[in-house]
């Protein structure tokens, strides 16, 4: 029999605008803690609420993002106002247009094309070492650190020459269009992107800007698109030369929003669980003992590369755990096309459906003393005895990550290159944290530093 999922109990005035705005992942903890594994939000005053519903068991995920994804669509407003900012690419698009991107980006994810970004990785992971060699107070802030190194690596793989310029503009406008994204997005009562108030006009600028330098660099690599593909090219130059079966190609527009939607999807997020793992590394003396034993036996002083991932299965441990604790994309959003169920309880036709790993990673079910650090939940026996979407940082099913394997070579590549010549103490021990298009620390995460 379908029920009616419990309701949070919220304001008369705005049900639970004011929580879900303040700390969205607290409002889901308790609810989850309190009322199980779907829940109903009423949000906005009598007569213009809206339900929001979350799902918090890894069954009732698996339907969502998996066996039943064609039934919940990224129609929400918040993938309406990353359309409106950066274009249609890969994260937002659905439908047809969505399999014909995925059809001619998904060659430059292989896994033997993503090793051959190891280099470009490696460069960016030991300009970041030597900078920190040469830190006079030896400590640094990882969170910063991290987001640095992140965006130089990814914009190297991009745009490979053009590197310098492009971090740049990137750097300063991305926070620009990101927050209008979040504000808009949240905001049922929001003006029309065209009104010229000061908001849509900085944010206008940005996207201008955005726009022209990689208009310029897509145009740079069309007027090159007969060079025969060559190991050394770039992902923009890949992306020109990109071929469907029929012979159709992404025009500049279409490769212009699948390299901001790689900007946007791949650094930020890339830096988090980064910066993460290494804050807890500094927390947890035993762990990073093991991490540097591992490193000094399988690479014994030498410098990572793709090869050695599945050499390191410790450091990949300690990469999931920083996951799981601190998932980067802490919530995803979908719609339900039609009225339906979930775990017996109803979700009605346009109801925005919401599900957490920040939450699930932490289900009490599934997981011991869930707040503690033990990369030891990620053993290769203790991983197959949970089901599969106890953990799923990446997303699942047909819209998961294309990134995955991208994000965990370059997160282990940097951490090796660090731990290899650092001790990490660490300096802040609890760390507030904020959630903006991906969850991250609100402040610093300092760290100190001890040669090895
Ligand atoms: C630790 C790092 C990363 C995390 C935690 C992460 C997480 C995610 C998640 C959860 C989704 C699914 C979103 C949804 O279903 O609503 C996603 C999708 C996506 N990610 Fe990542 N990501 C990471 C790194 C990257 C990188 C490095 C790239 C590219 C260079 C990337 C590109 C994408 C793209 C293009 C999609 C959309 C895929 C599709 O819908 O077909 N991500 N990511």
């Amino acid at each position: 029999m379908t029920r009616e999922a419990p309701q949070v109990a919220g304001s008369g005035l705005l049900g639970t605008l004011v929580e879900l705005r303040d700390d969205t992942v607290r409002a889901y903890l308790r609810a989850q803690r309190d009322h199980g594994d779907v829940v109903r939000f009423p949000v906005g005053p009598p007569g213009l609420r809206a339900h929001l519903y979350a799902v918090f068991s890894p069954d009732g995920v698996q339907q969502i993002l998996g066996t039943r994804a064609a039934g919940f669509r990224k129609d929400n407003s918040v993938y309406a106002e990353i359309r409106a900012s950066i274009g249609n690419g890969l994260l937002t698009s659905q439908d047809d247009e969505y399999l014909f991107q995925r059809r001619l980006v998904q060659p430059l994810f292989t896994r033997r094309r993503v090793d051959g970004y190891a280099a470009a990785i490696g460069t960016e992971a030991a300009a970041t070492a030597d900078r920190w060699a040469a830190r006079p107070d030896a400590t640094v802030d990882v969170a910063s650190e991290t987001a640095e190194f992140a965006l130089r690596a990814i914009s190297r793989i991009l745009f490979g020459a053009d590197l310098d310029e492009t971090v740049d503009v990137v750097r300063r406008c991305f926070p620009v269009l990101g927050e209008h994204v979040l504000n808009r997005g949240a905001n049922p009562l929001r003006s029309p992107r065209n009104w010229p108030t000061p908001a849509n006009r900085r944010a206008a600028a940005a996207q201008r800007e955005l726009y022209a330098i990689c208009d310029r660099i897509i145009a740079e690599r069309h007027a090159s698109r007969t060079a025969p593909e060559g190991d050394g090219d770039d992902m923009m130059t890949l992306l020109v030369k990109a071929r469907d079966a029929d012979g159709s190609v992404l025009d500049a527009q279409a490769v212009r929003d699948q390299v901001l939607v790689f900007l946007l999807a791949g650094h930020e997020t890339t830096a988090t669980a980064l910066a993460f793992a290494l804050h807890l590394l500094a927390l947890h003396p035993k762990a990073q003992e093991r991490t540097h034993t591992e490193l000094d036996e399988v690479l014994g002083g030498r410098t990572p590369a793709a090869g050695d991932l599945d050499r390191l299965p410790y450091v990949t441990m300690v990469l999931k755990e920083a996951l799981r604790l601190y998932p980067s994309v802490a919530i995803m959003g979908r719609k339900a096309v039609t009225d339906t169920e979930i775990g017996g309880f109803r979700i009605p036709a346009g109801a925005d459906v919401y599900v957490s790993p920040y939450v699930t990673h932490r289900h009490p079910a599934y997981w011991d003393d869930p707040e503690a650090f033990d990369p030891e939940r990620f053993t290769p026996q203790a991983e197959a005895d949970r089901p599969r979407y106890a953990f799923f940082p990446f997303g699942g099913g047909p819209r998961a990550c294309i990134g995955q394997h991208f994000a965990m070579l370059e997160a282990t590549l940097a951490l090796a290159t660090l731990l290899q010549r650092f001790t990490l103490t660490a300096v802040d021990t609890e760390i507030p944290l904020e959630l903006g298009m991906t969850m991250r620390a609100a402040g610093p995460v300092r760290v100190r530093l001890t040669s090895r």
